[in-house]
């Protein structure tokens, strides 16, 4: 089966535009040529990006599908069908589902659900402990053995060391990395928001930066002890950055990823008790904005991920204290992105791609990522100039849950293949 895809701009080494031809054969990357000269012959289907932009398919290496157990949340196929709307062909799911996914069965049942509804590559995240409780571990070598990517507790911290020490030395045995959600219960009882001015003002309890920070900085120390990959979920203070930057400089293997939210708001623009704009991390300083920033830019934090997670609109309307934490991400990402941080000329398209493409790629030794030959064809098409409002209503997502309702954006992904498949396609 060969697929051409015509008239593709797509970006070169060097950061710049070439209108190319995308040849594509079993469902790989044949060959990329200049567009309208002659390649090979005979295509079956033709798509025509009529001068759009072609990337790599963006890579999300944090989601919640919600399935098993908060079907009413999302499934894998709405979660996968809101991906591909957003441009993104690979994504790797969290296990606080319920079960959680702390068994090969579950593992399993992940990877049939995916498979059935024939989207976007899913790649299943095993916890660390059974349940997510922190007591025991899970069975790191049989979760392998069935397909789990790497080990995560993700919706809650790891509160012992000894247990994370333990996760990491059989995580490193295994040659299988550790993701962390970094956060110290004992510093944050019950806080819905960031401790800040926006507690202060509502009588909220605040979640403090240390509370993050202290377990990047302990786990830091016991990834240098264990040898392991260790990988910092949802980045959100200076003072995490701070730890992650020093032990890259001094050879530690540690990564970092950063959301979109935590690039875009503070909490000094939450407009009031709207549990839209609660998440886990919250929202931050704007000193811890723009340390964000400039760590995505320096590559101190390796990658952009949305941590989408959806709840339903009664979950959230419990208001700011009550409401679970999460926000949607992946029908936003792109735009929001491209409209705030390239088209206001503070990055360069091509970094943007390369953090939602080639660096999570990189990081988690993926095959996608990259555009050239004997790659997969998981291609996203992006008409830059388009414009179009955030509309929640319109999410194939089943959550709603986002604080960019009504933003103006341009950057939207038009359409989304995946292994030479068409997935999604604006209609
Ligand atoms: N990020 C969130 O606010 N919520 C996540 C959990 C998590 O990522 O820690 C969820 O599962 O809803
Ligand atoms: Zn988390
Ligand atoms: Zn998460």
């Amino acid at each position: 089966m060969l697929l051409k895809i015509i008239n593709a701009n797509v970006l070169d080494e060097s950061g710049q535009l070439q209108l190319k031809d995308i040849y594509v054969r079993d469902g790989m990357i044949a060959e990329i040529i200049d567009a309208g000269s002659q390649g090979q012959t005979n295509a079956e289907q033709i798509v025509d990006a009529d001068g759009k932009l072609v990337t790599p398919g963006f890579i999300d290496m944090h989601v919640h599908l919600r399935e098993p157990g908060y079907e009413h949340k999302e499934t894998i196929e709405t979660g996968s069908r809101s991906a591909a709307k957003g441009g993104f062909t690979t994504i790797a799911c969290m296990p606080n589902t319920r079960p959680v996914i702390d068994t090969p069965e579950t593992i399993e049942l992940v990877k049939s659900k995916a498979e059935e509804a024939g989207l976007v590559n899913v790649l299943p995240y095993a916890a660390i402990t059974k349940s997510e409780l922190g007591r025991e571990l899970t069975d790191f070598a049989a979760l392998k053995a069935a397909g789990a990517i790497g080990f995560t507790d993700d919706g809650v911290g790891v509160q012992s060391a000894q247990m994370m020490k333990d996760a990491m030395a059989l995580a490193e045995s295994l040659g299988m990395p550790i993701i962390a959600h970094c956060e110290d219960n004992s510093l944050v009882e019950g806080a819905p928001v960031n401790e800040g001015e926006f507690a202060k003002r509502h009588g909220l309890k605040g979640i403090p930066n240390e509370s993050e920070a202290i377990h990047v900085g302990r786990d830091i120390l016991l990834a240098e002890a264990t040898g392991v990959h260790y990988h910092v979920c949802h980045v959100s203070t200076e003072q995490s950055i701070r730890l992650i930057r020093q032990a890259k400089e001094i050879g530690i293997r540690v990564t970092a990823e950063v959301c979109p939210h935590h690039l875009l708001l503070a909490e000094t623009d939450i407009p009031g008790l709207d549990a839209n704009w609660k998440m886990n991390p919250p929202l931050r300083s704007q000193r811890d904005v723009e340390a964000c920033i400039k760590a995505l830019e320096d590559g101190t934090i390796d990658m952009i991920v949305t941590d989408h997670a959806p709840h339903s609109e009664e979950e959230k309307a419990k208001g700011m204290q009550l409401a679970p934490f999460g926000i949607v991400g992946f029908e936003t990402a792109f735009p929001l992105l491209y409209t705030k941080f390239v088209l206001t000329g503070r990055w360069d398209l091509s970094l943007l791609v390369q953090r939602m493409t080639a660096d999570p790629a990189r990081v988690f030794g993926l095959s996608a990522g990259r555009l050239e030959p004997g790659a997969p064809a998981d291609l996203t098409i992006v008409d830059l100039d388009k414009e179009q409002e955030v509309d929640p209503s319109t999410f194939a997502s089943k959550g709603r849950n986002t604080p960019f309702g009504g933003w103006k954006l341009k950057g939207w992904p038009v359409a989304t293949i995946v292994g030479g498949k068409v997935v999604w396609q604006e209609q």
